[in-house]
């Protein structure tokens, strides 16, 4: 295994980001992350028959005498529910948890959402450690400490904040991850150029075709970069009281086609693709932001097979509706990260629903 490249994220409760191709059968790096002397592996029914024996088997071997238990939810968005997350609680009162055990949470986006959740519950707070097995977790989900399952009025809408203890990505698992999953990955990469670093949409352009082919010197970068940007940021704001929400760029949009659909159309990748064009469409029609801004956003995400149009029957005062229960509404009314152009994005208040009605009805490029 060649040595991991490390992240470290400051703050009241620091801990490492471990990129390395390797690292789930890494018995040391797993077990440097423990501090008790029980575990539960949450994972899903497609992640947990290809690599939740080889953690299991890595843990054990580094620490003899582990009490190792699994649990394992359907694969997909439909399980991030309350009710898997009862189910998981169920599976740590199994074990007998106490204060002083541990969550894996091997797999997406999904997986890592409901366990930290989990985790974060569980006698009001235990450990968790993510091993993100998706691009899109490692590169963005694993990292922050935002855990959450959906309601079907709307997208992670219960939840809590709740760094983990570590997380280690480990870059291999993604040769088997279906080439879908690794474009909305690359929705979330794009986001960090989107909101912050224009030279980030520059490398990304550039190195399409290697990305794309899955080549693990340009996937390794791209994930190291972007959670240098995503540790950057909640660092500096890990509750998300102020710039934090720049994250969120393309979200307002993209969760509310998520819920609109039930959770079963776009996934969030894409439709947080399809969110970025219209928060950059939203910026173009306030008059912040030039249009051939919007166009470089839709070319590049097309170049990486991604969606970037709102998917057609979704009626767009249904999708406002979602809208006004998103996080970062108040009382003020509706807030969204919109941008000055590639790179420069801010957090705008009261933005009128007449304008946001008018980027939803408008089709095409
Ligand atoms: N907490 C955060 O900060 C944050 C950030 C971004 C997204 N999210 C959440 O993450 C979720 C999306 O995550 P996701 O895109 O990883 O989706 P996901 O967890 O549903 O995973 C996508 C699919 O890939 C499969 N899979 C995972 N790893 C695999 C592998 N190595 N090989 C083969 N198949 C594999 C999964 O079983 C699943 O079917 C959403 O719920 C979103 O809201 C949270
Ligand atoms: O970490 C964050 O902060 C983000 O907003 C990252 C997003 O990519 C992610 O989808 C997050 O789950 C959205 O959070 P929410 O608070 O809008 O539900
Ligand atoms: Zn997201």
């Amino acid at each position: 295994m060649s040595a991991p490249r490390w992240v470290e994220v400051a703050g009241a409760h620091p801990y490492r980001i471990g990129i390395a191709p390797g690292l789930l059968d890494d018995g040391a790096a797993l077990a440097a992350t423990l501090c008790g002397r029980q575990v539960l592996v949450i994972s899903d029914d497609t992640v947990a028959p290809l690599y939740a024996a080889r953690v299991e088997a890595a843990l054990r071997a580094a620490m003899p005498g582990l009490a190792v238990a699994g649990f394992v939810i359907p694969a997909g968005e439909a399980s991030k529910t309350l009710a898997w997350f009862g189910r998981a609680i169920d599976a740590l009162a199994a074990l007998g948890a106490r204060r002083d055990a541990c969550v894996y949470a091997l797999g997406g986006g999904v997986v890592g959402d409901l366990a930290g959740f989990a985790a974060a519950c569980w006698m009001r707070g235990i450990d968790c450690v993510q091993l993100p097995t998706t691009l899109l977790a490692m590169v963005d989900s694993s990292v922050g400490g935002k855990t959450a399952v959906d309601l079907p009025q709307g997208k992670n809408l219960v939840g809590a904040f709740h760094p983990p203890r570590a997380v280690l990505a480990d870059t291999a698992v993604l040769r088997t991850l279906p080439p879908r999953e690794l474009r909305a990955g690359l929705a979330e990469v794009v986001k960090y150029g989107a909101l912050g670093d224009a030279a980030f949409l520059d490398w990304l352009q550039a190195h399409a075709d290697a990305l794309l082919a899955m080549e693990p010197a340009a996937l390794a970068e791209a994930v190291a970069r972007s959670c240098t940007h995503k540790a950057r940021i909640v660092a500096r704001d890990p509750f998300e009281h102020g710039e934090r929400a720049l994250l969120n760029f393309g979200h307002t949009f993209g969760h509310a086609i998520e819920t609109e659909q039930g959770y079963g159309g776009l996934n969030h990748g894409e439709a947080v693709a399809v969110g970025m064009v219209l928060a950059a469409r939203l910026s173009e029609g306030l008059g912040l932001a030039p249009a051939a801004d919007t166009l470089r956003l839709r070319t590049l995400l097309a170049r990486f097979g991604l969606p970037v149009d709102v998917p057609a029957g979704l009626d767009p005062e249904a999708l406002l509706a979602h809208m006004r229960l998103d996080k970062k509404a108040t009382a003020g009314g509706l807030r969204f990260i919109v941008w000055d152009g590639a790179g420069r994005a801010r957090v705008l208040s009261d933005v009128p629903e007449s304008a946001v009605l008018a980027v939803l009805r408008r089709g095409g490029p």
